[in-house]
């Protein structure tokens, strides 16, 4: 199975590292590192690190690649972005004592030209039995309904879309014609969707299964320390694992995205998932930036990956 990303709205991370975050103070940062970003791309970097090949597509900025092009450069990741005019964002991440501020920027206009050739590119990458994972925000100049249509053209093309995404772009794609196979939201993104609180896991859990009823196969929805649920046609479970210390929870749910298509690429089963899922998210928060460990120290975190039924939690 190929796996492809599609990242149309990749940012620079800034991460700056402060002792307190106080509103309205001056502070002086600890230390900062740039890395480069966009949910597609951390997808990316995490499944190279697992030692998965995998094609990137989407948009970068010609003005600033350097960040991307050592990525490329240092990881079994194929670059098939489109580079238009201008700068990639850069996202600022504020962390303090494990938690993180995000201050995420729109991303510059992608011009109807640009987005017609990521379009000829991802056809090229996406061919029968292709996993595409399509993760982010959409950038200004493309329509709110992008990941729906995706969802069609490649339910067509016999390749798979694995979602990440929330907002307008979500709500199109799940009430669009075409089911995209896999969707990992949020606990948040899920609720803003539904338009309620889903504070227990029985109301996320019965959210997920009216999602599979309409054709999702696989859902998982991401709760931050709670861990998350994972549903399809074999059940629903809820994964957890506890941290260790926290280098930076950004990208976590990139990394459980990942960690979701390594599974899918063994032909994994539900439980597997999970554990490969959640293994890969704590792998992840114990790093800066969108980086795994090596390959045993992830299978000992999956083995040790607590699984419940989703039908016994409150
Ligand atoms: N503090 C934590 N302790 C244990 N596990 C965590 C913690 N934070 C995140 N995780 C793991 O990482 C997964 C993804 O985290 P989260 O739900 O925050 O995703 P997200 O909101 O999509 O994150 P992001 O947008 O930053 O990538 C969780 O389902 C859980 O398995
Ligand atoms: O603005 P978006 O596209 O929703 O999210 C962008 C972003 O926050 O997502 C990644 C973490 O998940 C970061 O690398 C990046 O800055």
């Amino acid at each position: 199975m190929t796996v492809v990303t599609l990242t149309l709205n990749p940012a620079i991370d800034q991460t700056v590292m402060l002792d307190r975050l106080l509103r309205g103070e001056v502070h002086r940062a600890q230390s900062v590192r740039r890395d480069a970003g966009g949910k597609g791309i951390n997808v990316a970097s995490c499944l190279a690190d697992w030692g998965v090949p995998v094609t990137a597509c989407g948009i970068l900025g010609a003005d600033n690649p350097a960040a991307f092009d050592a990525l490329f450069a240092a990881k079994p990741i194929t670059d098939r972005l489109v580079r238009v005019a201008g700068e990639t964002r850069t996202n600022i991440k504020l962390v303090d004592a494990g938690e993180t501020t995000d201050i995420n920027l729109p991303g510059p206009v992608v011009p109807p030209a640009a987005l017609a050739e990521v379009e000829r590119t991802l056809a090229e990458a996406a061919t029968p039995g292709t996993l595409v994972i399509a993760a982010g925000s959409l950038p200004p100049g493309c329509a709110p309904d992008h990941y729906a249509t995706l969802a069609a053209t490649l339910s067509a093309r016999g390749a798979r879309l694995l979602l990440d995404a929330s907002g307008v772009a979500l709500t199109a794609a799940l009430e669009g014609p075409a089911a995209p196979y896999a969707i990992k939201p949020n606990r948040r993104e899920l609720a803003d969707w539904r338009g309620r609180p889903l504070d227990r896991i029985a109301d996320v859990a019965a959210e997920a299964r009216a999602l599979h009823a309409r054709g999702i196969a696989l859902v998982v929805v991401s709760m931050g320390a709670e861990g998350a649920l994972f549903l399809s046609a074999e059940g629903a479970l809820v994964a957890r694992l506890p941290a260790g210390a926290l280098a930076s929870t950004v990208g976590a749910g990139d990394a459980m995205v990942a960690g979701i298509a390594a599974a899918l690429k063994e032909g994994a089963g539900l439980e597997r998932i999970a554990r490969l899922g959640t293994a890969f998210a704590v792998a992840k928060l114990g790093r800066p930036g969108p980086n795994l460990p090596e390959r045993g120290t992830v299978n000992a975190l999956a083995h040790d990956v607590t699984i419940t039924d989703a039908g016994e939690q409150a």
